[in-house]
Formats: C-alpha cells, structure tokens, sequence
C-alpha cells in the first residue's frame, strides 16, 4: 500500500537535484508557452517550499527571456497584519530576486469577511473553531489575491504542494491548494530541502521548521504538532523506507480522510 500511494503522488525515494531542478524549471517555461501566458505569480512566505519554487520561477521566466520571449515572475508578500517571520519572507525575496514584489496584507479583507458572516448569523463552537475558521480565510484570501493579479498580468498560479502535504492533506482546499502550475509536485520535504541547498537558499530557509502559520491564536505553530507525525515520518513513507507502526497508521487515515481534497468535485454519475 505503501509503494502504492507514493506512486499516486508521483513520489521517487531519490532525485538528482541538478536534474530535478533543470525538470522543473523547464516544465515552468513548457507550461508558460502552451497557455500563452506571459507572468508566474507566488505568495513568499520565508518557508522553504515558496523559496525554491519562486526562485524555480525566476529562473524559468529568465530562460523564457533568454529565448525572446516575454515573461515575467511577480512575487508577493501576503502577510496578515504584521507576520512574525517577516525577516525571513525578506531574505527568500532577497535570495529569489524576482522581477516585481507586490505588498499585500489580508487582514482588512479576511477579518471583515469573517465579521461579516457573524453579522449574518453564523456562530462558532468556540474561539477555537472560530481561529481554526479565519485560518482557512487567510490561505483563501491568498489565493484570491495571487488570482487577481494573474488575471491582470495573463498570469499562471504556482502552487508550492508538494508530496508531504498531498499525502496529508494538509493545505486548505481552494486556497494555497487552488493554482495553476505545481512545480513541486511529488517531492518528499527532505527533497524539496535538497533542492533548495542545490539553489544555493540561504540555510536559515532550507533547514526552517515547516508552518502554515494560520492560527492567530497559536502563530508559528509547527506543521508536526499539527499533524502529529514528523516530516521524518512522511518522509520515510513516501521514499518506500520503514515507517513506525503508529505513523503508519496516521499517515494512511489521514491519506485516506483527505482524498477529496486530491480530487475534483464530487459529481453526479
Ligand atoms: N469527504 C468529503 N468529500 C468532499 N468534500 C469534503 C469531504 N470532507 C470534507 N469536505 C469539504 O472539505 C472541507 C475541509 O477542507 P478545508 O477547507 O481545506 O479545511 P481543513 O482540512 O479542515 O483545514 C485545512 C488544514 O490544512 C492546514 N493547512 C492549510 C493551509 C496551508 C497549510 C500549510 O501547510 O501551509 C496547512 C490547516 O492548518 C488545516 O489543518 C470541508 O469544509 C468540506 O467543505
Ligand atoms: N505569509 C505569507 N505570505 C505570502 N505567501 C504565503 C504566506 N503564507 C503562506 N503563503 C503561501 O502559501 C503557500 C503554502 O504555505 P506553506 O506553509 O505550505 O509553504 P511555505 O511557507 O513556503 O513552506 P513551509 O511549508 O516549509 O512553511 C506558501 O508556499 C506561499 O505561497
Ligand atoms: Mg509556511
């Protein structure tokens, strides 16, 4: 079962990172070239999967440049109100030295959206729920900015999920899940690190500890005490080596629990 879901998620227990890296950022340029679209649009958090997929973008829209073609990578800060990592989200753009940053923050749109929902009526268990609820705003309200100005500038979305998330579910549904282009897809976390060290990011960024950072009651929360497995753990899985029986077990229903989110609508037959 083990082998089976890795190759669902187009997992490989190694990469060359060279090969990966040249793959992905080629796959970034093909992708550019069939949609006739001109510009890469990311949100930069300061996490390391953004920092290797916009500096992936960088890359591609300078090889498109070089071919004469014209192109673009937009990045952009997406902080809520003030982002206590903030010094890193600046070092990633340091580091990815995009074409444009655009400076947007959420919060004014995410609060009153949630305002306006308790205004007509909803309610919450607790301040909890209420928390876990705004969360998911924020990764949507992400997505709907990076929408907006790839709308504006013939634009593609890139999503940063790569395997240890698909695996998990663990991205909001229709927000930092919803994009165009996934050029991370099927890396373990410890490759997508890999990747990152052979980009020549800066170690504060490859070794980072992972977070969505989405709870305001609990920020900077790390993705494992989420989760409740290690990355080690997913890692493992996911490259077909050993795994604990108890990450085993939650590894595989939470693969299971989350499938919808790694499909399309459900319609009817
Ligand atoms: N069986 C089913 N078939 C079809 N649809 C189903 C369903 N069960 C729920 N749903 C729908 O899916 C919704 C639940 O999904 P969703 O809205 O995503 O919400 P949910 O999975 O509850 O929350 C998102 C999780 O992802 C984490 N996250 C989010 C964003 C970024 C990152 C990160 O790593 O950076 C992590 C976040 O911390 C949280 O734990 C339900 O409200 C329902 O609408
Ligand atoms: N504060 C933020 N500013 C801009 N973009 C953000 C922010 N938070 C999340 N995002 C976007 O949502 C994506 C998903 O977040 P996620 O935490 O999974 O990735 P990361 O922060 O890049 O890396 P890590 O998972 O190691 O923390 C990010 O890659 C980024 O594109
Ligand atoms: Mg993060």
């Amino acid at each position: 079962m083990q082998r089976a879901i890795g190759v669902q998620l187009q997992a490989s227990p190694e990469v060359d990172p060279r090969q990966e890296l040249e793959r992905r950022r080629d796959f970034l340029c093909d992708a550019m070239h069939e949609s006739r679209q001109t510009t890469l649009v990311l949100g930069i958090s300061g996490g390391v999967d953004s920092t290797v997929a916009g500096r992936l973008a960088q890359l591609a829209v300078e090889k498109r440049r070089e071919q004469g073609e014209q192109a673009a990578f937009v990045a952009m800060r997406l902080p809520y109100g003030v982002q206590q990592d903030a010094d890193d989200a600046d070092r990633a753009l340091a580091f990815i030295q995009p074409d444009e940053v655009l400076d947007v923050n959420i919060q004014g749109a995410s609060d009153a959206l949630l305002e306006a929902l308790e205004s007509g009526g909803l309610t919450f268990t607790d301040a909890h729920q209420r928390d876990f609820v705004l969360g998911n705003i924020k990764a949507r309200q992400r997505m709907v900015a990076q929408y907006a100005v790839a709308g504006t500038r013939s634009g593609l979305v890139i999503g940063t999920d790569q395997a240890a998330e698909a695996l998990m579910g663990f991205f909001t549904k229709y927000g930092d899940g919803a994009c165009d282009v996934a050029p991370l897809t099927g890396l373990s976390k410890r490759q997508v690190r890999l990747l990152g060290q052979q980009l020549g990011a800066p170690a504060a960024l490859v070794d980072k500890a992972p977070t969505a950072d989405l709870e305001s009651l609990a920020p900077q929360k790390l993705d494992e005490v989420a989760l409740g497995v290690t990355y080690e753990e997913i890692d493992a899985f996911l490259e077909a080596r050993e795994v604990s029986a108890s990450a085993f077990d939650t590894i595989v229903t939470t693969y299971r629990r989350t499938e919808h989110k790694r499909r399309l609508p459900i319609t009817p037959d």
